[in-house]
């Protein structure tokens, strides 16, 4: 069946995409791609309010709503909406009256899942297609970087539990998966606190590896493509060993996940604990927090805005992104695949930074232009110091992906971000930016 929403997506081969996920190794994740869009809109849905209001409650007449009704077509009887007052900076927020519909699954074919870190970009994300699924999710969260409004269209499901929890400490529950993704991961973030970055890695991975021994769940950690440093290596296959400074500004978060791996290699051979191990190269899609400082979100925030786009360096370094579907399909399918081996989840589009800030800017202009906006000037494409130890190029390998999981990406670098920029320009239109990141992460100075 064709897609009923507007923001019509084609995949590698021409394909349109209405679903994403796929029945494999007896899991089925696939869910309508209209159904996902409708949630990670959900988190932002707020409309403006007029200032001839009545009871407080009048909203200006339905512009605002219906080009958000346009994504959600079909399914806006589940979203919630708040309203923000700009007069004296408050917002009234509302709850669900009626949650969007979940499968009904066999007791036996219903898994309990807990998601450390479920209230962050990916974490948020598997939590919505988990849900959808009609599986039994719980969340932990410390919301360091995570945000609460990422998964609040959840709160009051029966099958769902937001528990605020740092998991440097050890935590108890039964369940059959752990996905456990807890850590900040944009550079900026995770070099704020590097002391608490090493210790998240560590205690926070020992506490959960702990708890799947005791449960007998099966364990999935998210690693990522810095444990290969700045590889000398091209591409990254996933026995290459890595370039990493272990002292150097990023050391906190590849030496942190470098360690991570190893206690949960530890644990397999000495405890027999069943472990997946997902190397993560960067991704980007909605709800990723527009003020997180990583590239993609930086050059889409600042076109929108207006602003010049910040290469650092002369923009030669490369990286490959992939959009958060795949991702999430990759992890799904390696939890439930028999791969205990590390595996590079990645998608293999290679492009240098100063080549990407063109496309991001060449986005942003078309998703304007479809919009009749028409921004006074062109952005510009400005340059700035590169930080320390950026690695210099990054492409992941993912044969073993294709061969083990037979995953592979599907979403061109250009569709993602074609559809990013409109939920962003979306979301601008109702409230500034700046007011965006406010509902959504602060970074506090927690130990
Ligand atoms: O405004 C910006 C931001 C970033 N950059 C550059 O863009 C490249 C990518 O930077 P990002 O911060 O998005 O991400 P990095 O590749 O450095 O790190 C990421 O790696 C993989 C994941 O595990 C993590 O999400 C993150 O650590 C870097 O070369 C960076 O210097 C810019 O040129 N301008």
């Amino acid at each position: 069946m064709p897609s009923t929403s507007p923001v019509k997506v084609l995949d590698k081969s021409g394909q349109e995409i209405v679903s994403v996920g796929f029945d494999r190794f007896g899991f089925n994740s696939e869910v309508p791609i209209d159904a996902l869009r409708s949630l990670y809109l959900r988190s932002h849905y707020v409309v403006t309010s007029t200032s001839d209001k009545v009871d407080g409650d009048s909203l200006d007449p339905d512009a605002e709503e219906q080009q958000h009704a346009k994504f959600t077509k079909g399914l806006s009887a589940y979203q919630s909406k708040s309203i923000f007052y700009p007069e004296d900076n408050s917002i009234s927020y509302t709850t669900l009256a009626r949650f969007p519909p979940v499968k009904l699954l066999a007791p036996s074919q219903r898994k309990r899942v807990l998601v450390t870190g479920g209230a962050g970009f990916v974490g948020s994300h598997l939590v919505d297609r988990l849900m959808l699924l009609g599986h039994d999710v719980t969340v932990l969260d410390n919301f360091f970087t995570g945000s609460r409004t990422t998964v609040s269209h959840w709160v009051g499901h029966p099958n769902f539990e937001l528990v605020r929890h740092d998991v440097v400490e050890p935590f108890m529950i039964e369940c059959d998966q752990i996905y456990h993704l807890a850590c900040p991961a944009s550079p900026p973030h995770y070099q704020f606190n590097p002391v608490k970055t090493v210790k998240t890695s560590f205690m926070g991975t020992l506490n959960m590896l702990g708890l799947a021994k005791r449960t007998k769940a099966r364990f999935l950690i998210s690693s990522t493509s810095e444990v290969y440093g700045d590889p000398e290596v091209h591409p990254q296959p996933e026995d290459y060993w890595g370039h990493v400074n272990p002292i150097g500004d990023r050391a906190c978060y590849d030496e942190g996940k470098r360690v991570a791996e190893t206690l949960t290699y530890g644990y397999q051979r000495q405890d027999g604990v069943d472990v997946r191990v997902a190397r993560i190269f960067n991704t980007y899609g909605p709800r990723m927090n527009p003020y997180d400082g990583r590239v993609v979100s930086n050059f889409i925030v600042q076109a929108l805005k207006g602003e010049d786009l910040t290469v650092y360096g002369d923009g030669t370094q490369t990286r490959s992104f992939q959009y958060i579907h795949d991702l999430i399909d990759g992890l799904i399918c390696l939890m439930n695949s028999d791969e205990s081996r590390p595996v590079n989840i990645g998608n293999g589009d290679e492009f240098t930074i100063g080549e990407f800030a063109e496309l991001v800017r060449e986005i942003v202009e078309k998703v304007q232009s479809e919009a009749g906006d028409r921004p006074s000037r062109r952005v510009q494409i400005i340059y700035k110091t590169l930080p320390n130890d950026d690695p210099q190029k990054r492409r992941p390998d993912t044969s073993r992906a294709k061969e083990s999981l037979k995953w592979q990406p599907r979403w061109t670098v250009r569709m993602g971000l074609e559809e990013m920029v409109s939920i962003l320009a979306q979301s601008q239109k109702v409230l500034s930016l700046t007011f965006y990141v406010r509902i959504g992460t602060v970074i506090t100075g927690c130990r």
